[in-house]
């Protein structure tokens, strides 16, 4: 049975159970089905661009609120639900909006935060719009080539000497280097006291839901305006001709599916609207949701979307990605559902640029009751992740989650960062990290997919975790990140709750995505 007879063996049951239920909770839907009928080629216009305006004015407000203090005020009242860091996110953006210069890079090995000094514009992290991401990448190209010859240049102590230089011979020497950093003050916390009530967990707002419900609450904003839009465009076109096509297309890459997924898409709808002589709205429109599924379906064949856990020892889940995207929180999030499986978690704040991203990742392990092994802000993070698995190894702990940087101030020197933590984990435990998890923002929309991209090439992403998919009109970026880069998505995040996280299901996926879309 394909993806598009689950959903409507889903829909129907949906509808025929829930009738009453279903008639509260689909105000979107008839809200659209309104439209459908009400909206003139004028007041469509009006929509749209308030629409535009209005999912920009998101994506900004996301993109400015991992580093302001606004974000402290818009979340006072889900205190109880997740930690914030309001304080951390203050110091963290006067941080990140430096850089490292190219000298103070060649000298990381030496662990010295001191010796930093700053400059702007070579990290992708606050970049917010594409034109940033792209003068920010010709940047970083040209610095990766100075940089390559300055590390090149400098002596055998530097991190790319270390990787690129390292024989038999030397292993002893770079054993030493390596550990060095255990004697170095570690804090860790054993977390088996009860945090103070002000940080726990209210048990009581989390949602019961199952997966299905959970995509549906997730997607309601992707769901609504993609419906919001076939309505508009079914108001404004009284046939179905090649300009309404035109406007499908423009429509789907508004959804953030990809250029290609949307040309392909739409060609494929112009021949089964004529194979099927689909000429009302209605069938049109059954028509549009079924080949948007059937796509969803093929181009997710044989994609492995299962998190890869160690057969026995410790799991490593390392996680990547640029500063904001969520790579605490689903840390937090997955702690708590792993300890909820009676696992032994151990989680390593490998981000030791700032104090701020320590310390948020100690009040979720506080929070989920798990253990955490940090150091102070500024040392070296491969002597965190040393600390880490080697108490992950000793005390028998089932799950080890490495929290690591966010900047990506350039490609050499987040290539050399996380090849250290690699090697230092590799032998410690030689199938680890059993999964690099690169963490995108799904609001951001192409500048992640420009992340994704530098991502790649710089370490062996094994999958993705979606964050903040219920912040976003833009589902579509599932298609495109498949399309694209040819990943797994992994986990979704699908709100600020510890329980709104959720493997990614495709069949539930589609269900939020386009239930109620579907007209009998
Ligand atoms: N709505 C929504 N918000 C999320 C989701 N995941 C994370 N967030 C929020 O995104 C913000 C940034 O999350 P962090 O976990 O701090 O991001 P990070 O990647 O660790 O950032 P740094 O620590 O700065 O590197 C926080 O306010 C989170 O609550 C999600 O799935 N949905």
């Amino acid at each position: 049975m394909g993806l598009f007879d689950i959903f409507r063996r889903r829909s129907k049951e949906s509808k025929e159970e829930k009738q009453p239920e279903e008639t509260v909770k689909s105000s979107e839907q008839s809200e659209q089905e309104t439209k459908l009928e009400s909206v003139t080629d004028a007041q469509t216009t009006a929509a749209d661009a308030n629409e535009t305006e209005a999912e920009n004015t998101a994506t900004e407000a996301t993109t400015d609120s991992t580093s302001t203090d606004d974000q402290s005020d818009v979340k006072e009242n889900e205190e109880a639900e997740k930690p914030v860091m309001n304080d951390s996110e203050e110091s963290d953006s006067s941080f990140d909006s430096s850089e490292e210069t190219n000298e103070s890079s060649t000298e990381e090995s030496d662990n010295s935060q001191a010796t930093e000094t700053v400059s702007e514009g070579d990290n992708l992290e606050d970049v917010s719009d594409d034109s940033a991401v792209e003068d920010t990448r010709e940047k970083t190209t040209t610095r990766q080539d100075t940089q390559s010859e300055t590390i090149a240049n400098t002596d055998s102590e530097t991190i790319t000497n270390n990787l690129e230089t390292e024989t038999a011979a030397s292993q002893e020497d770079t054993n030493e280097s390596e550990e060095s950093p255990v004697e170095e003050p570690t804090s860790v916390d054993n977390q088996s006291t009860e945090p103070d009530d002000t940080q726990k967990f209210d048990d009581t707002k989390q949602p019961t839901e199952d997966g299905a419900t959970q995509y549906e609450h997730g997607l309601a904003k992707s769901r609504s305006t993609f419906g919001q839009r076939l309505n508009a465009l079914f108001a404004n076109f009284r046939s179905v001709d090649e300009e309404f096509f035109e406007r499908l297309e423009d429509m789907l890459i508004e959804s953030d599916v990809g250029f290609e997924t949307a040309m392909k898409l739409t060609d494929e709808l112009r021949d089964e609207v004529k194979l099927q002589n689909a000429k009302k709205p209605k069938d049109v429109q059954n028509v549009i949701v079924q080949k948007m599924i059937e796509l969803y379906d093929s181009e997710g064949n044989g994609e492995d979307n299962t998190l890869h856990l160690a057969s026995s020892g410790p799991t490593v889940l390392l996680f990547v990605g640029v500063n904001g995207v969520g790579k605490t929180t689903t840390i937090g999030k997955l702690a708590k559902r792993f300890k909820d499986e009676g696992k032994k978690v151990l989680l390593v704040a490998a981000d030791t640029f700032r104090a701020g991203a320590i310390e948020q990742l100690n009040v979720w392990a506080q929070r989920d009751g798990v253990d955490i092994v940090k150091k102070e802000a500024g040392s070296d993070p491969a002597a965190s992740v040393f600390d880490g698995v080697k108490k992950a190894k000793a005390e028998n702990y089932d799950i080890l989650m490495v929290d690591t940087a966010g900047r990506l101030q350039n490609k050499v020197n987040l290539m050399n960062e996380l090849a250290k933590m690699k090697k230092i984990l590799t032998r410690e435990i030689p199938d680890a990290p059993h999964e690099v998890l690169l963490v995108l923002d799904a609001t951001t929309g192409q500048n992640a997919m420009t992340q994704a991209k530098t991502f790649k090439d710089t370490t062996d992403v094994t999958g993705i975790v979606l964050t903040k998919l219920d912040g976003t009109a833009k589902g579509g970026i599932v298609l495109a990140i498949r399309n694209e880069l040819h990943l797994p998505v992994k986990l979704v995040g699908l709100g600020e709750k510890v329980t709104d996280l959720a493997d990614f299901d495709a069949n539930n996926f589609i269900y939020g995505l386009f239930k109620g879309l579907f007209k009998d």
